[in-house]
């Protein structure tokens, strides 16, 4: 039996919202609310040598719970950026240009220059005596690498709370000493911020290097603006990474982040979010966070060459009438060669990852806009890579949304090509389903995807007076599409307005409504329909 947080009495009732407080009565519950409220979360920190902080669920989370939202502790600019707003972090150029009147950094109009997100670099600027001045904003300004620093620097002396949590998170510092981002710190950062602005007598080098790596290690990409700015959270910055995630981000207009249950989440299991792209193959994921955070992921998907069965990082046996795939034994531990999963058959592990790399440098440079380019793609490599290789999954994908986009419209479009769409796009949800279940994003604009193509094909369906034969009834294709919907905005619902996914999910809202009624009429009076 617990105690009551009030008047510590033994009490069994919990708070619904965290299960981690108890109260003797309704009465204690509502008193202590104004004070829990702030700490009432679904998930407690717990400690240890290999993750480091993390958090564990506290009670059982349904999917597409939002577990918990959070302002950011510091906005700014990404370290190398064509110049940019120092207020709404938008793009700017000679034309669209003010300046701050105290500080000279360039703005995007006067309103810009009262954000609160402004104050460090204008505060320094002002106190070093003389104005910024940025005119070139057509190259990467390499002044703009010091200001998330510098406002993470401020803190320091303006808000020590948020100085102390800063601090607090992983930088890998001792790591990072010898890589050539952190010798371009100590010169270009460090040394700069020091010697620019004058502030040797308030903050180290080492301090310095030390906010270098902690930005580097936790900070989220807030994709709010063009282009994204970093944000450094309190909490978010401590959820661990999973390349099978079970939580994902997404973000309100005000900067907040949310946290989404993208499974269902048990009490007592850790909480992940992905820090790396989830679909993407092993060796890219493991060298993106070995990179740029500094540990080998140890997750179930990594250490599962097949992960999961989907073969996502395999390449195709090149022995005749084999169908097996070739991968190596582990992804962790070295290995000579990779091996078919049939014939037995070997190749050397560089040449599996010289071709990975190959393939994968041709994938950047070929034109993703064009459904030809990407069939093309798709015929000559489906001899080379796994039926689902990451590669093949990137480019299926972007044929998904091709396909009746641009010149030739849906309404144009060949019986087979709105089949071939509709294929493609379940196939996908399929193995993303396996891969990444917290990838609602893309899940929910395939979703869209389908409903258009089903949609379509209905409409062409021949209407015989009303009367169907059973595979062209509207009625069932009405339902279907409603269900599709539903999943679809089930995905997308807590994108924000303003982004492409957050404008999917208000069309597919109204598309739905219209569907409800239309359906709602047909049920009422089939004659008539008919
Ligand atoms: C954003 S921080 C997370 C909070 C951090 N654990 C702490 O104690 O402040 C990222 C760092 O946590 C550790 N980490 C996160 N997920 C991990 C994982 N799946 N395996 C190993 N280390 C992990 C790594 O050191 C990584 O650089």
């Amino acid at each position: 039996m617990a105690n009551c947080e009030v008047c510590h009495s033994p009490a069994s009732q919990k708070c619904a919202g965290c299960h981690n407080v108890f109260y003797c009565n309704k009465e204690h519950q509502k008193e202590h609310w104004k004070s829990h409220k702030k700490q009432c979360r679904p998930f407690e920190m717990q400690n240890d040598g290999e993750i480091g902080r993390h958090f564990v669920a506290t009670k059982d989370i349904k999917e597409g719970d939002i577990i918990f939202v959070e302002k950011p502790m510091v906005v700014g600019p990404l370290q190398l950026t064509l110049p940019t707003c120092m207020g709404c972090g938008n793009y700017i150029n000679s034309k669209s240009v003010t300046q701050c009147s105290k500080c000279g950094w360039p703005l995007c109009c006067k309103e810009c220059e009262n954000n609160p997100a402004h104050i460090p670099e204008c505060y320094y600027t002002i106190k070093r005596g003389k104005k910024v001045s940025v005119s070139n904003f057509e190259v990467h300004h390499p002044i703009y690498r010091c200001v998330t620093v510098l406002r993470c620097l401020y803190q320091k002396y303006f808000a020590p709370d948020v100085w102390k949590k800063i601090v607090k998170l992983e930088s890998h510092c001792k790591t990072r000493e010898n890589t050539e981002g952190y010798k371009e710190d100590k010169i270009y950062v460090a040394d700069f911020i020091l010697n620019f602005f004058q502030v040797e007598e308030l903050f180290t080098k080492d301090e310095i290097l030390k906010v270098c790596g902690v930005i580097m290690v936790n900070c989220h990409e807030i994709p709010l603006s063009t282009p994204s700015q970093n944000g450094l959270f309190n909490l978010t910055s401590i959820f661990e990474h999973n390349c099978r995630s079970n939580a994902y981000k997404t973000f309100s207009p005000n900067g907040s982040v949310k946290l989404i249950a993208g499974t269902p989440i048990n009490k007592g299991e850790h909480i992940s979010i992905c820090y790396t792209e989830p679909l993407q193959t092993t060796l890219y994921r493991q060298k993106h966070l070995a990179d740029s955070k500094f540990f080998s992921c140890l997750c179930k998907r990594c250490q599962d060459v097949t992960e999961f069965g989907t073969n996502l990082t395999a390449l195709k046996c090149q022995n005749r009438n084999c169908d097996g795939v070739v991968l190596p034994k582990s992804f962790q531990s070295p290995c000579s060669h990779w091996s078919c999963n049939i014939c037995g058959n070997q190749v050397s592990t560089e040449y599996a990852t010289d071709v990975t790399k190959r393939v994968g440098n041709e994938l950047v440079v070929m034109d993703k806009g064009s459904v030809d380019d990407c069939k093309t793609f798709l015929k000559y490599y489906e001899k080379l890579l796994s039926l689902n290789h990451a590669y093949m999954i990137d480019v299926k994908l972007a044929l998904a949304q091709l396909i009746g986009d641009g010149s030739q419209t849906l309404q144009s479009l060949p019986v087979d090509d709105l089949l071939y769409k509709q294929q493609l796009c379940k196939e996908l949800i399929d193995v993303i389903k396996v891969i990444a279940p917290a990838e609602k994003r893309v899940v929910g604009i395939l979703l869209v995807e389908i409903y258009a193509a089903k949609t379509e094909l209905q409409r062409r369906k021949p209407t015989n007076g009303g009367n169907f034969k059973k595979s062209e009834n509207p009625i069932e294709t009405i339902l279907e599409c409603m269900t599709i919907l539903r999943r679809a905005i089930a995905c997308l619902q807590h994108e924000p307005d303003l982004l492409f996914e957050g404008k999917l999910c208000q069309q597919a809202r109204k598309d739905l409504e219209k569907l409800e009624i239309c359906s709602k009429t047909i049920f009422e009076n089939p004659s008539n329909f008919a």
